[in-house]
């Protein structure tokens, strides 16, 4: 697999004033809290560093940046990835450098205003321990030519590493990207020279970066996606191969390389590389064609049918076409020597072929899981003829044992790992999920793996890798072990997990990156300096986090409960129509109006949101197939009932006693027949209040009567079974996809669930009359946090959920020793109806929290200190 692609850094952009105007308008209405989200779709989406701009001229640009950039250091799942505080001011710079706690980059500085300034900037940017980008801009003015790119950087990296002493990796050229294909001469080589200069600076500064603003090169054919989209997929091409590694690259706005039709590409490259005088007008000239559906005319090309057998087979596995794999396969099968030349021959050439596409970001993840059941079926029909010759060479890539751990129920991930790992000739043994650790190490030894990799989902499962890997230092293993799954993180790898064992563990961030890093471990000569590498790196990670200044400032308990939200109860709750427990079912149908599309798109990392992905320009025949797929598999599950939801709800009178949440068995308020607890934002807030979710529920004695609501709903019973019964017949991808729709029924179900409550069981918004669209954008009265999320984030407390619905006897739903979810397409949640309730993060707490939950949970501090861990420093 190749890596080009794979290592390129891309910077999310939407969280800048100046280039969204969403964004802008959050922030001049003072929206932070909705800002938020911005950066935190664009983390999700994929970005790797946000860039925050907030030069506006009616802003007080130094107050939003620090405001925003302090919200941000208190949402671990934002502030994960490194902040670039964007500003043409410096004080708006300073200012942000004063808030990141990571590691901040600074865009931009250069020697514009003369050298004593930008070393004084440089200075300041290096005692924050921040990188910076620096443009290739001096007192005459910016750099167009290859030439003044690269003197003005080398000039930058002189002064910064010799003068200043800043760290050569800490750099960041921008050697600006222009447009070409203006009309003017001069421009004609533009992009040449900014991928020459890109190839020299990188020779001649060694550890700088460089990076760039993409859009800025198709400039002059703005109206034509097409063609602009493959200027930038161009252009990328070949910036990326010279040195170019970081930019602001917008996936939708990117053609696949390889698909670009050749016509276009070979004109878009005459352009890019400046190869003829007269590029422009030939672009220009067939520009045109290619606006709107100029591409759809290759469809339903069957001409690769008449190609050699083995690029038949290549195009069947590149494309994931099962119709003729097994003719094809028989084909090649006769004309072998021997059935397993098939298999290590035409068969693994093709998949090296979907491996380095793949790798390259050239192909997407359910490509890759389809040309997964191409070769399967492919092997499946050589396996008797295999069998038949006794023979038993086969040369696997290693062995991987993959797990999610104990506890935890979630496994589309690692599902996904295993089979882009078995594209890459690697045998994966897979024990499922919930498995002890005594059956990961006992199923090592016995199978004799190459490696182990854990996988979890929910919080608790970091506890039960840390312990993996204690265990596997104690058993004397010397295996690598890998680390993977939507909670674990570099940092958590380094901190907690990789101290505790003396073999490489490698943190794998997403799927496309298991492949590199198994092929480097498992490779003698290369795993010494990989591990060294790695070992160097998690030093780095835990110095910095040993380093890190309190995100904000901690306060006391009393403090923070001091500036509790003002919840205003002058108008009394509604009472619910239908109080107490009632269990709900319905039909998949009607759940399917409700599915929000959007997050199964990115299960499949297709970045984009549903309905535009359909029509997106890169991704969006991938994800029309994908969604005609889904939606075949909701008809069958729908026709044949394999998959049913059952939920149960419950409204209860409830009263909030301090932070926790007294709940009554009827209005006489006189048996407690639960108490659910809560956590309180514990850092200093200067414009928000510190918020627990009982404050929105009115206090005992205050003589409001209040209610709680409780859910717990789940769409994957059967899911398993079916689950199984493709992965039997060899097809993931439909085994992986029965899991992703079950998800987005579970989702549904719970946002129908919602709405009937708001509507009807509670009726406290009778009235209410929204779209599936506006559903999934919350603008409905109340809020259904879900315990493990960030406003609850102490995962116990599914338990009292589910002793006051009932829930395992109404739902068949359980809970698992470390409170996951079982089945795993479930939801369950409270239900708080007052206008004023909201998410928020509970983020990090103190101490004296901790004691006085531990008191109120009849806990001890050990138990306590377990359960809080990820709120903890
Ligand atoms: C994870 S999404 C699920 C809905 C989305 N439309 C889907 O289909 O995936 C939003 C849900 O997560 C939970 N949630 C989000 N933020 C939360 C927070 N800060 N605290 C508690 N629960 C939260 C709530 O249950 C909310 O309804």
């Amino acid at each position: 697999m190749t890596a080009e692609f794979s290592t390129f850094i891309n910077i999310g952009e939407r969280t800048n004033v100046t280039g969204s105007a969403r964004f802008k308008r959050l922030i001049m209405d003072g929206e932070y809290e909705t800002a938020l989200d911005v950066a935190r779709q664009q983390v999700e989406n994929g970005a790797q560093i946000i860039d925050v701009n907030m030069d506006e001229a009616m802003l007080d640009s130094v107050e939003a940046m620090t405001t925003f950039l302090n919200l941000i250091a208190s949402e671990p799942d934002i502030s994960r990835v490194p902040i670039m505080i964007d500003s043409s001011k410096w004080e708006v710079i300073e200012a942000g450098l004063k808030c990141v706690q990571g590691k901040a980059i600074v865009n931009s500085i250069s020697i514009k205003e003369g050298e004593e300034q930008f070393i004084h900037q440089a200075t300041l940017i290096k005692r924050y321990g921040a990188a910076t980008v620096v443009m290739a801009f001096d007192e005459k003015g910016q750099a167009d030519t290859q030439a003044r790119k690269v003197e003005i950087c080398q000039r930058s990296y002189k002064i910064l590493t010799e003068k200043v002493g800043f760290a050569p990796e800490d750099i960041i050229f921008d050697p600006n990207i222009f447009a070409v294909a203006t009309g003017i001469e001069e421009h004609n080589n533009y992009a040449v020279d900014f991928i020459e200069a890109t190839r020299e600076i990188r020779k001649t500064c060694p550890h700088s970066h460089i990076s760039g603003g993409l859009s800025n090169i198709s400039f002059s054919f703005r109206g034509n996606n097409p063609v602009r989209e493959a200027m930038h997929s161009v252009f990328l091409y070949h910036a990326i191969r010279a040195g170019m590694d970081m930019g602001i690259v917008n996936a939708g706005q990117l053609e696949v390389y390889d698909e670009i039709p050749d016509e276009l590409r070979e004109a878009v490259e005459d352009v890019i590389l400046n190869r003829r005088d007269d590029a422009t007008e030939r672009l220009l000239d067939i520009a045109p064609n290619y606006q709107g559906d100029g591409k759809a005319a290759a469809k339903e090309d069957l001409s690769w049918r008449e190609a050699s057998v083995n690029k038949r087979l290549e195009h069947a596995l590149v494309k994931g076409i099962t119709d003729y794999i097994i003719d094809d396969t028989e084909e090649a099968r006769q004309q072998a020597e021997r059935p397993l030349h098939v298999i290590e021959g035409p068969l693994m050439d093709g998949m090296n072929v979907v491996g380095d596409l793949f790798g390259e970001g050239k192909m997407f993840l359910p490509q890759v899981v389809k040309s997964a059941r191409v070769m399967k079926k492919a092997v499946a029909h050589l396996q008797p003829y295999i069998e038949a010759e006794k023979s038993d060479d086969n040369k696997s890539a290693g062995k991987i044992l993959l797990a999610t751990v104990k506890g935890d129920v979630h496994d589309i991930g690692k599902n996904i790992v295993g089979v882009v790992l078995q594209c890459n000739n690697f045998e994966v043994i897979d024990l499922g999920v919930m498995v002890p650790c005594e059956k990961i190490l006992q199923t090592a030894r016995e199978e004799n793996v190459d490696m182990i990799g854990l996988s979890g989902l929910i919080t608790p499962s970091l506890d039960e890798m840390v312990h993996v890997a204690k265990e596997m230092e104690r058993q004397e293993f010397d295996l690598p072990l890998l680390i993977g799954g939507a909670t674990t993180s570099k940092a958590h790898t380094a901190v907690k997990i990789e101290q505790n064992y003396h073999a490489p563990v490698a943190y794998v961030a997403n799927a496309s990156r298991a492949v590199g890093v198994c092929q480097k471990l498992l490779n003698r000569a290369s795993r010494d300096i990989y591990a060294a590498d790695l070992a160097k790196e998690y030093d780095k990670v835990r110095d910095q986090h040993a380093r890190k200044k309190p995100r904000s400032r901690p306060i006391t308990i009393q403090e923070a409960r001091d500036n509790a939200a003002n919840v205003d109860f002058s108008e009394p709750p509604v009472k619910p129509n239908q109080p107490g427990v009632t269990p709900v079912t319905v039909d998949l149908q009607t759940l399917r109006d409700y599915i929000d599309w959007t997050p199964f798109f990115l299960t499949w990392s297709l970045a984009g949101k549903y309905p535009r992905i359909l029509n997106d320009e890169v991704v969006g025949e991938q994800a029309r197939t994908l969604f005609e797929d889904a939606n075949t598999m909701l008809d069958d599950v729908i026709t044949n009932n394999s998959l049913q939801a059952k939920g149960v709800v419950g409204l209860f009178p409830a009263n909030r006693r301090g932070d926790d949440i007294e709940i009554y068995a009827d209005d006489t308020r006189s048996t407690i027949i639960g108490v659910s607890h809560h956590l309180r934002q514990q850092t200093l807030k200067e414009k928000f209040p510190n918020y627990c979710l009982s404050d929105f529920v009115a206090e005992k004695g205050s003589n409001v009567e209040d209610y709680i609501g409780a859910f717990a709903v789940t769409a994957g019973i059967g899911e398993e079974a079916l689950a199984k019964a493709f992965d039997q017949a060899g097809d993931d991808y439909n085994a992986i996809m029965v899991k992703a729709v079950a998800d987005r029924l579970a989702e549904a179900f719970a946002e129908y669930l919602h709405e009937q409550v708001r509507k009807h069981y509670w009726g406290y918004a009778p009235e209410e009359n929204l779209d599936n669209d506006a559903l999934i954008r919350e603008k409905y009265q109340g809020i259904r946090p879900a315990p493990g999320y960030a406003a609850c984030p102490e995962h116990t407390e599914k338990q009292l959920i589910w002793d006051l619905l009932d829930a395992e006897k109404h739902t068949e739903m359980s809970l698992t020793e470390s409170y996951a979810m079982w089945p795993g397409a479930s939801v369950s949640g409270w239900y708080f109806s007052h206008p004023q309730a909201r998410y928020f993060a509970v983020a990090q707490i103190q101490e004296d929290q901790v004691e006085d939950y531990a008191q109120r949970k009849g806990w001890d501090i050990d138990t306590a200190r377990k359960w809080l861990g990820p709120n903890l420093n």
